[in-house]
């Protein structure tokens, strides 16, 4: 019989409970116990849902309450020393590494002043981890029992899990050396295995029969160390006397380019393997998987809203079962479901043409169970459910909202000069400065300034028709005259008018533009207890009236300094979006483009002459490995930036945002952007990456972030100033501009005008030294 599983749920819950107890635990306005009860109430709902949909491999340890990779880094007391020497409590330890602490000093305890561990993207998802790092004298131990104490949790509430944890291969890959440490992480192997065996045995004695251990570094291109650290690790993991069964679980892309890691891990239980990503690669795997192994096949998909097409579905897993037998062959979610909201129940107001085509987590769960039903009782037992699935298949398919002819007209009409500006950058920054007259240094923020309790309240009471569009027009209007008033004060260059009006920086475009349908309760956790709802592109793209003129316009109207106009680029509306899985993404960029662009063309009309086009999802869009659809990704993802902005004159200045700063291996992408001005993350990375700008010779304006906003800490003056002098060591004095990593909108104001102050003060101080 085949059996169903799930390789991860949601943790936020239905109505993101565990976001509202976490940030009241971190405002002194709730006890660790009530966030601890939060945790307990909202797994045991998650273990229940997924009971009640029948799902025989149900997870545990997929809970968390930041990230599961720092909950490992805690485990494995890869702590360090800076975070340890307060005496914290664990879960403060914990929150510490994910966001940093700053405290006063008081009589009883010393100041504190840590910033957070590096938070990186989760391969090519919206999801960020927080990366571990180690030090040259590394030592690992079982510092926690959180897989386990879940797992009881769990039986004692009648339900037999499936715990998971992050393989040893993935958790050393996925780290770096400390600052000032020079350890390579896969060297760490030997010393890290023997905690894994604890824990494995740990969990035995608990009673875990299976667990559920990801090694999703297997679909990236790996240095044979890596590869052969799979060998070491395996033989050693699968041949313990007290284990529970392993199931190594891949996904996010094919692992047949690692094919000869296979035989070492088959003495393992099993082998997970994503087939919505790559259902070619399961003929390859079927042949090369131990005679004895169990394959789990993930057919729904962890990652995107659509319904699951379940005659695909099940056809993949019969010819799977036609292999190797059913009794070998699980079905499964193709990764967590961490990715995906919580449930379709909540959304009262989709129309319900277009919520037919969709499932989210909890739906996902009933999916897999319907789908290892139709391939072990046969389909006739389940009739209903793949009738009505084919129905809606079928509905989408030839639906009007999916084809808009002059969205495809327009595409067809794209010519050459509309991804090239009028002139090369030199001509173009010649007459910049005369339009816009900045001194050397200047200085800016990245578009969005605190997000105020009072701005959502009024968002909402807006959404919920309880007060005008005029009235909530007069409140953002007044949001911007006092964000002008504040970087007037500060002394900021080019303003922003703070976005006060974006609910969320893709959601705000995808409800103004066609081809979108938008949610109201899909949240999705993006780091810690940070949540996106990303709106669903469900036909053609274009815009029907243009989006941010207005606003932008209206705050030019108040100041004399250059105001920036603020768009979110093609690429990061489409990745930040749940994109269309019937047209390639390429398609999908290029209606947006085209959409972006009348706006860009518009503002500079309206009299903006420096519009900034987001593209912090352009890294996370690059193909996790070298080869043919990387090259073309490098084509289509500049193409649609260039298309969205070359419409405009030489005067008018193109900025650009990324906030991830991986670029070593996609300098030229960003290069052949051709943006005037780039504005990076840069607070957290080594030099390495600004070497990369040094060795290119990059010819452009550039401002690297100079201290992390994801952190509530005030980065003083001096580590500014520092922060500078290192960037000069690599750019020169004028092609720098001076901004913080990102946006200002998950801070408060109590942080972020000191912050600025320092910055706007430490950029002056170059201004006088280079004068
Ligand atoms: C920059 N990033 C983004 C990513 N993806 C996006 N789609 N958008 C991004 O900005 N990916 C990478 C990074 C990840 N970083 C972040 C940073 C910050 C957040 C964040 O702050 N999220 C907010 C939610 C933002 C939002 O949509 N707000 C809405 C709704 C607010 C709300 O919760 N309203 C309440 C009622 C009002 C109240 O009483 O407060 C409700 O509905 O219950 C809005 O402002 O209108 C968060 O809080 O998590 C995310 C990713
Ligand atoms: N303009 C956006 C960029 C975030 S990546 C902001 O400032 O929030
Ligand atoms: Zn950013």
């Amino acid at each position: 019989m085949v059996q169903s599983s799930v390789l991860g749920f949601p943790r936020m819950g239905a109505n993101r409970e565990l976001k509202k107890a976490t940030e009241a635990y971190w405002a002194g306005k709730a006890t660790v116990e009530s966030l601890l009860e939060t945790g307990k109430t909202l797994r045991a709902a998650h273990w229940k849902i997924q009971k009640d949909a029948g799902v025989d491999l149900i997870p545990s340890n997929d809970f968390s309450f930041y990230d599961q990779v720092l909950d490992h880094i805690l485990m494995f007391n890869a702590i360090p020393e800076r975070y340890t020497k307060y005496n914290l409590p664990p879960l403060d330890v914990l929150f510490a590494m994910g966001r940093g602490l700053q405290k006063k000093e008081t009589e009883s305890s010393p100041a504190i002043d840590v910033t957070s561990l590096e938070m990186v993207k989760w391969f090519d998802s919206n999801y960020h981890y927080v990366r571990p790092t180690f030090q040259d004298n590394q030592e690992f131990k079982l510092n926690s029992t959180k897989p386990i104490d879940e797992f009881k949790e769990a039986k004692e509430l009648g339900i037999t899990t499936r715990p998971v944890i992050l393989g040893p291969v993935s958790f050393l890959q996925l780290g770096k050396a400390d600052r000032g440490q020079s350890v390579t992480p896969i060297d760490l192997l030997e010393k890290l295995l023997p905690v894994y065996e604890e824990l494995l045995t740990k969990l035995a004695e608990a009673g875990a029969e299976s667990v559920q251990i990801d090694e999703p570094v297997l679909v990236l291109d790996l240095p044979e160390a890596t590869k052969k650290a799979f060998e070491t690790a395996y033989s050693k993991l699968g041949k313990l006397s007290s284990a529970p069964k392993l199931v190594l679980a891949t996904y996010f892309g094919d692992i047949v380019h690692n094919i000869d890691v296979i035989p070492s891990i088959s003495h393992l239980y099993g082998l997970h393997i994503d087939l919505v990503r790559a259902p070619e690669q399961l003929s390859d795997v079927l042949k090369a998987i131990g005679d004895k192994q169990v394959l789990s096949v993930g057919v729904v998909d962890g990652r995107n809203i659509w319904k699951t097409n379940f005659s695909k579905a099940i056809g993949l897993v019969e010819s799977a079962v036609h292999t190797i037998g059913a009794e070998r062959v699980i079905v499964a979610t193709s990764s967590s479901l961490l990715h995906t909201p919580h449930t379709l129940e909540s959304e009262k107001n989709l129309d319900p043409e277009v919520a037919d085509w969709f499932s989210f987590a909890t739906e996902k769960c009933k999916e897999v169970v319907i789908i290892a039903k139709a391939v072990s009782d046969g389909a006739e037992t389940v009739a209903e459910e793949i009738k009505s699935n084919a129905a809606s298949v079928t509905a989408r398919a030839t639906s009007k909202r999916t084809n808009d002819a002059a969205v495809k007209d327009r595409q067809a009409k794209i010519t050459e000069e509309m991804y090239n500006r009028k002139s090369p950058f030199p001509d173009r920054i010649a007459a910049q400065s005369k339009t816009l007259n900045l001194p050397k240094f200047p200085t800016t923020t990245i578009g969005s300034f605190p997000q105020t309790s009072e701005i959502r309240v009024q968002r909402n009471k807006f959404t919920k028709k309880q007060i005008t569009a005029e009235e909530y027009e007069k409140f953002i209007e007044k949001e911007i005259d006092d964000v002008i008033a504040i970087q007037e004060e500060i002394g900021l260059d080019v303003l922003v008018h703070g976005e006060p009006e974006r609910n969320d920086m893709v959601q705000y475009f995808g409800e103004r533009l066609h081809g979108y349908v938008f949610t109201t309760n899909a949240w999705v956790q993006s780091y810690g207890s940070r949540c996106v709802r990303p709106p669903i592109i469900v036909g053609d793209i274009s815009r029907p009236a243009a989006m941010t003129v207005k606003g932008s316009k209206y705050a030019q109207s108040k100041t004399k300094k250059p105001m920036k106009g603020m768009l979110t680029g093609p690429v990061t509306c489409l990745r930040w979006s749940f994109p269309r899985d019937d047209v390639h993404q390429s398609v999908q960029a290029e209606q947006l483009a085209l959409a972006l662009r009348d706006e860009v063309i518009d503002l500079e009309k309206a009299g903006i002459y420096v519009i900034q086009v987001d593209e912090p999802a352009i890294r996370e869009g690059f193909p996790l490995r070298k080869g043919k659809e990387r090259d073309d990704y490098l084509t289509w993802a500049v193409n649609s930036f260039k298309l969205a902005t070359a419409g405009v004159e030489n005067g008018t200045q193109i900025h650009s945002h990324f906030c991830y700063s991986d670029f070593q291996d996609m300098f030229s992408l960003i290069s052949n952007l051709d943006a005037d001005v780039l504005s990076i993350e840069n607070s957290k990375s080594d030099a390495k990456l600004l070497n990369v700008f040094k060795k290119e010779e990059y010819p452009r304006h550039i401002g690297p972030g100079v201290y992390d906003i994801h952190s509530p800490r005030i980065p003083s003056y001096d580590e500014i100033k520092n922060r500078i002098e290192e960037m000069l060591q690599y750019l020169k004095p004028e092609q720098l501009w001076i901004d913080p990593d990102c946006g200002l909108k998950t801070r408060q104001w109590t942080e972020t005008k000191p912050s600025l102050t320092n910055m706007v003060n430490a950029a002056k101080h170059f201004r006088e030294k280079y004068a």
